[in-house]
């Protein structure tokens, strides 16, 4: 085993975690990271909640053509439980190729789900002994949506189960209080008192879409094992149990053909007016009869926007996917809702 020196810590690759509640920014800060000139070659983990992924086509376009050597390896799941040895994996294949000298790396990013708890994600850089020789973790970032996270924070959970957004805002290194356009300054202010009380040492960043110098995230030496033990004395204890909230789901979309744009921007409206309030989070990328470029729809709660996006279509085919996770969603009729748009 290397030992724990200066020089062994500096041989390892420095890991970034991100993470933050559904729709708080991470797909921005990680796009706004991987188009920024660092000139650090990055490998990026995505953890999808879901079966059907959208994550890889929000990824902006450039950032493929722009850093060929980027690679992007995809987990379905909740990273925190079942694809925890996934992750493991994962990990253990980029190592055996920077072994082999085919890769180098200056840095990994992991973007877990919206859902998912750091703790076990961060406990697997101290646990596993194959990871721990190749990979450390440098820091964990936490997107706060400025707007909606007082109502995460308040969610009441079900007994045993945890509140995600505490946890997310609990273990973060830095905390990106992200969304200021959307709220007065009076709401930042009693925003960044909560996040205090649960975390007193996080230095908050204010900022619009993610935009923070990147240069103050990657390979900081962030994170405090003494810390975090200190904050949670189970931390590296693998046998901790941990549930998530039954009642929140995920429906997965993927429909061939061209959706009516006006009939979908119908169903959405209502959707959004009646159940906002438990819509955490729906993100698609529709093909719209009529328009050769796909349509991008995202909402967080209530707030919502459409952009278009050229994409070559033998990459796509003419289909529809589409991800909406909440609080006791209805799927059958989610699915036979949108069906009605194609
Ligand atoms: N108004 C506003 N919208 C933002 C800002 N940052 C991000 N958004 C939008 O918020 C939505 C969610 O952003 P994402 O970056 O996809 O959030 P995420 O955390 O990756 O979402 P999940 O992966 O689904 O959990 C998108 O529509 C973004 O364009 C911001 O500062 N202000």
């Amino acid at each position: 085993m290397l030992p724990n020196t200066a020089e062994a810590l500096a041989s390892k690759v420095p890991v970034l975690v991100l993470t933050g509640f559904l729709g708080s920014g991470k797909t921005t800060l990680l796009n706004h990271i991987l188009t920024a000139p660092h000139g650090k070659r990055l490998a990026v983990i995505e953890n999808e909640f879901g079966e059907v992924g959208v994550d890889d086509a929000l990824l902006a376009e450039n950032t493929r053509v722009q850093h060929e050597e980027q690679i992007i390896e995809m987990m379905n799941g909740c990273i925190c439980c079942t694809v925890r040895s996934d992750l493991i994996a994962v990990l253990q294949k980029l190592a055996a190729r920077v072994r082999a000298g085919e890769l180098r790396l200056d840095g990994i990013l992991i973007e877990t789900t919206g859902l998912a708890d750091p703790a076990p994600v961060a406990q697997t850089f101290f646990v596993d002994y194959s990871v721990k020789a190749f990979a450390r973790l440098d820091g964990i970032v936490t997107l706060v949506d400025a707007r909606h996270i007082e109502q995460h924070l308040d969610e009441e959970k079900p007994e045993g189960a945890e509140n995600e957004a505490v946890e997310q805002v609990a273990f973060a290194d830095r905390l990106l209080l992200n969304k200021v356009d959307l709220v007065s300054e009076a709401d930042l202010g009693r925003v960044e008192a909560r996040l205090r009380a649960i975390n007193r040492f996080a230095p908050i960043q204010r900022c619009e879409q993610a935009a923070v110098d990147v240069g103050s995230l990657l390979d900081i030496r962030g994170f405090d094992l003494e810390r975090t033990l200190e904050m949670d004395p189970e931390f590296l204890s693998t046998d901790g149990e941990h549930a998530h909230d039954a009642s929140v789901s995920s429906v997965g979309i993927n429909e061939e053909g061209e959706v009516d744009f006006e009939l979908v921007q119908d169903w959405v409206h209502t959707l959004l007016q009646t159940q906002g309030a438990r819509l955490y989070r729906m993100k698609g990328v529709l093909s719209v009869a009529g328009r050769r470029e796909q349509l991008v729809f995202q909402a967080v709660h209530m707030v919502f926007k459409w952009t278009s996006e050229l994409r070559r279509e033998e990459e796509t085919g003419r289909r529809s996917r589409l991800v909406v996770i909440g609080k006791d969603l209805d799927h059958a009729q989610l699915r036979a809702d949108f069906a009605a748009c194609v």
